[in-house]
Formats: C-alpha cells, sequence, structure tokens
C-alpha cells in the first residue's frame, strides 16, 4: 500500500510544472515586482519559460503559484467553474472591495449580478446615453484647449470619462456631489495595493474611510430610488426603462441584492471608469503620435465620417462610431500592446490538471495574457505598434491568443462601454486637432499609466 501511495505522490509530482520558488515566504515576489516595474515586465516570465516552458511553477504574493503564459491552459482557466478556480486577489484589495463584490463572489449570485449588469451594459439604450454624455464632455473639455497648449491626455481622460460611468451607474450628474465622490475614490483606489495593515492612519485604513463615504452617498441614493419606485408602482403600470446601473439592480426580484451588495458593487466599478478605460484612451494616443502612418489614416476615417455627417446633417450615433474599422483595429491593437490588465489569478479549489500540467488544491494560478499578446509565434513583429495585423479579422471576439478582457463567465461586462468611449475620444481628438507628443514613458506597476500623464501640444484645425 506504502508504494502504491509513493507511486502515486512521484506520479502526482512529475506532473507539477517546473519552477523554482525563491526564498521562504516572499518566494520569488520581489523579482516578479522589480520585473513589473521595468519596462518589460514580461521578462521575469520570459527567463522561465526558456528555462521550464510556457507553464511553469513560482512563489508569488504569499503563495505557491502555477504561472500560464500557455495561451490554450489560460483559456482552461478562464472557462472554470467556481467548483475548479475562484478569483484571488492582494489582500488589501479583498479588504478594499468587501465580501459582496462581483469580483469576489462566486457561482449563481455572480452570474445574476454579472447577468444583470452585462445586460444593461450592452443595451443601445445605456449606448446611445453614454454617447451623448461623452460627445458633450469631450466637446466641452477640448473647447478650452487652445492652440499650443499643452495638454495632460491622462488626466483629461480621466476626468471625463469618470464623470460618464458615475452617472451611468449610480444616475449622479456632474456637481457638487460628484467632485465628492471623485475625491473620495481617489482616496479610496490609493490603498488597492498597499499593505494590508489597518490601523488608524495606515494607507488602508484611509481608503476604508473614503469608501465608508461613498457607501453613504450611493446607499441615499438607492433608498431615494427604492421609495420613488414604490410611489411609481402605485400610480404607473408601466415599465420605465432603466436609467442606470442601480436601477437595475433594485428591480431585481430575487431580493438577494441587498443596498451593501448594490452600493459596494457601483464603487467597485467605478475602478475601470478611473482607471482601466481613461488608461486605454491614453495608450492610443501614446501609439498613434509614435506611427504618424496610423494617425494619418485613422484621422481619414474620422474626417470622412464628420463629413458625410455634417452633409447629412445628422448627429453621430454609436453605431456610427463602432463602424470605423480602422479605428477599432487602432483600439484592438492598443488593448493587445498595452496590456491594461496583465492578467488574473485565480485559487484552484481541488487538484486541477491542464494539458498535463498539474495545479494543486490551495495553489494560485496567474494566467498571464501579457506573455501571449506579446508571443512571436503569434504576433509578428508583436511588440511593433500595427493596427493593421487586425484587418479583416472579427476582433471584437476573445480569442484564447487576444483575451484583454478576460473570457468565460468573467468576460468583462464593460467592454462594449470602453471601446465605444474610445472611439468617440479618438473621433473627436483626430478630427479637431493635431498634435505634437512630448517625450513620456509606460509605467506597468501596480497598474498601467504614463509616467508623465502624455503630454500634448495641441493645434487646432481649421
Ligand atoms: C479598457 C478597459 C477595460 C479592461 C482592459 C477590462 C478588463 C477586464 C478583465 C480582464 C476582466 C476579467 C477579470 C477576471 O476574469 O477575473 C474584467 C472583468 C470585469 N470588468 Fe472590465 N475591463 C475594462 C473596462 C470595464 C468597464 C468600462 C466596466 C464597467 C463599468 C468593467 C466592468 C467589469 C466587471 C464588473 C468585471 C467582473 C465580471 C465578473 O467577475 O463577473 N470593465 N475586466
Amino acid at each position: 500500500k506504502c508504494s502504491m501511495i509513493n507511486r502515486r505522490r512521484r506520479a502526482r509530482s512529475s506532473l507539477l510544472p517546473k519552477g523554482t520558488v525563491g526564498w521562504p515566504l516572499v518566494g520569488e515576489t520581489l523579482e516578479f515586482v522589480s520585473c513589473a516595474y521595468s519596462p518589460r515586465p514580461e521578462s521575469f516570465m520570459d527567463k522561465r519559460r526558456l528555462m521550464y516552458g510556457k507553464v511553469f511553477k513560482s512563489h508569488v504574493f504569499g503563495s505557491p503559484t502555477v504561472v500560464s503564459t500557455d495561451a490554450e491552459v489560460s483559456k482552461f482557466i478562464l472557462q472554470s467553474d467556481a467548483d475548479v478556480f475562484v478569483p484571488w486577489y492582494p489582500k488589501s484589495l479583498t479588504e478594499l472591495m468587501g465580501k459582496s463584490s462581483i469580483l469576489m463572489i462566486n457561482g449563481s449570485l455572480q452570474r445574476r449580478v454579472h447577468g444583470l449588469i452585462g445586460a444593461f451594459f450592452k443595451s443601445e439604450h445605456l449606448k446611445a446615453q453614454i454617447t451623448g454624455d461623452m460627445q458633450r464632455y469631450v466637446a466641452e473639455t477640448m473647447s478650452h484647449w487652445s492652440d499650443g497648449q499643452l495638454v495632460l491626455v491622462q488626466d483629461e481622460a480621466k476626468h471625463i470619462v469618470f464623470q460618464i460611468l458615475v452617472r451611468g451607474l449610480i444616475g449622479l450628474q456632474p456637481g457638487k456631489e460628484m467632485q465628492f465622490l471623485k475625491q473620495q475614490f481617489q482616496e479610496f483606489i490609493a490603498g488597492l495595493m498597499s499593505l494590508p495593515v489597518k490601523l488608524p492612519g495606515s494607507r488602508l485604513y484611509r481608503s476604508l474611510q473614503a469608501k465608508k463615504k461613498m457607501v453613504k452617498l450611493i446607499q441615499k441614493s438607492i433608498r431615494d430610488k427604492r421609495l420613488n419606485r414604490k410611489n411609481k408602482n402605485c400610480c404607473s403600470t408601466s415599465n420605465l426603462l432603466p436609467e442606470d446601473a442601480v436601477d437595475v439592480l433594485i428591480n431585481d426580484s430575487s431580493e438577494q441584492l441587498t443596498d451593501e451588495l448594490i452600493s459596494d458593487n457601483m464603487i467597485d466599478l467605478m475602478i475601470p471608469a478611473e482607471d482601466s478605460v481613461p488608461v486605454l484612451l491614453t495608450l492610443a494616443v501614446k501609439y498613434l503620435s509614435d506611427c504618424p502612418l496610423a494617425r494619418k489614416q485613422l484621422q481619414e476615417e474620422n474626417m470622412q465620417l464628420k463629413e458625410r455627417k455634417t452633409l447629412l446633417g445628422e448627429t453621430l450615433q454609436w453605431t456610427d462610431y463602432m463602424s470605423l474599422s480602422f479605428t477599432q483595429d487602432v483600439i484592438t491593437e492598443t488593448l493587445r500592446l498595452g496590456n491594461i490588465i496583465s492578467g488574473i489569478m485565480r485559487k484552484a479549489m481541488k487538484d486541477v490538471e491542464i494539458k498535463g500540467h498539474l495545479i494543486p488544491k490551495g495553489w494560485c494560478v496567474f494566467a498571464y495574457f501579457r506573455s501571449v499578446h506579446l508571443d512571436e509565434d503569434l504576433y509578428q513583429e508583436a511588440y511593433k505598434f500595427n493596427p493593421w495585423r487586425w484587418k479583416g479579422k472579427d476582433e471584437m471576439m476573445s480569442t484564447s491568443s487576444f483575451t484583454p478582457f478576460g473570457g468565460g463567465r468573467r468576460l468583462c461586462p464593460g467592454l462594449d462601454l470602453a471601446r465605444l468611449e474610445a472611439s468617440i475620444f479618438l473621433h473627436h481628438l483626430v478630427t479637431g486637432f493635431t498634435w505634437v507628443a512630448e517625450e513620456d514613458q509606460i509605467v506597468n506597476f501596480p497598474t498601467v499609466k504614463m509616467k508623465r500623464r502624455m503630454p500634448i501640444r495641441v493645434s487646432k484645425m481649421n
């Protein structure tokens, strides 16, 4: 019996991916982080890929981890259910997001919230509202840009996108409360990647205090909406279209969605509004600045649309923006090269074997999209910004070698909105201005951003 157990153990450990686990406790985290701060974060993976193959073991962020830089293995991880893998985040992040965050919940509740939010984000009604808002805010912002002015693209993009998404999420209009929310939100996200110490004065503590203030504001608005809904229900039988994501969640009949769950999720949903989408717009400007040919073609495509619409006396609809194929290719290529979310982490709930690699129960698995997106076997001249590589391809779909928005049950429900907002911003930029970019660098950790916030000197077009 003993030898059978030993044989099984040996067989099991032979399936465990090769690799090193580094120092006691910290493992290889320090090397991982120092690479992450460099212009080539994937160098940590590249070195190990050469030695051990595309899937290897390591020890990062306090847990033994299997790292996948293999498109098929990562696809399997994304497609798996919560009985196999559950999301895993650093402790400071889980503390700040709370237990009921969509990023943390599993099973039927996650599917319910994901389904409701996803359907709302895909609705034509919301896309039309976002298009109207975005056009207004972009025009308003750009009207203040004078000839020769230095504009910080990252700041402008953050300002515009935050207001739009917050309106779509909780129905708040620009004004004092929006300003307050933005301030508190900035305090909140500053602690997302901090030390997990909750003592008064610590970074995490201050972020939690800011979250409390946001929760108070959002819960008051939820209570008002619930009351309003009750009053409306007494007087009319008509079903009004939801105006924002809170409306969608309070209309759910399951009674599972408490005010706490709703407010926590609204705050988490502001993260892409403050961070990911503005970074997408900023990186697009960065790559276009470095590639005059792409910029010229983008400008021509957008000018043609503008002129056609002006001739017809029509305003631009969301479908017009999305129909611009080269503009979409520019956005796709920005997503591939920029890797705004470099990968996702999960924890194995049981022993899992994928393509001959064992991921033991309790271990973390890190599906690192960045290495796949920059793999020379999949993308020729992978480090080159080349929007033409997407010509004629259906890039809206996530394939296993292109997963900027993840995949499977947790596929980003905001992907259409992110693309739409980027299209509108780029349209107004290239049809209204030419620009000369100042020197700047991409910083990749803890989140992707531009070191100098992407300064460009703008000139108005006649
Ligand atoms: C460029 C912009 C964006 C990028 C690169 C991005 C990327 C991602 C990725 C990779 C995931 C998968 C996470 C996982 O599997 O654990 C995700 C999930 C998610 N995203 Fe986005 N996202 C973006 C914009 C947005 C926007 C605009 C929203 C909505 C306001 C949004 C809402 C969400 C939500 C709610 C989830 C969690 C879904 C779930 O776990 O069920 N994202 N996003």
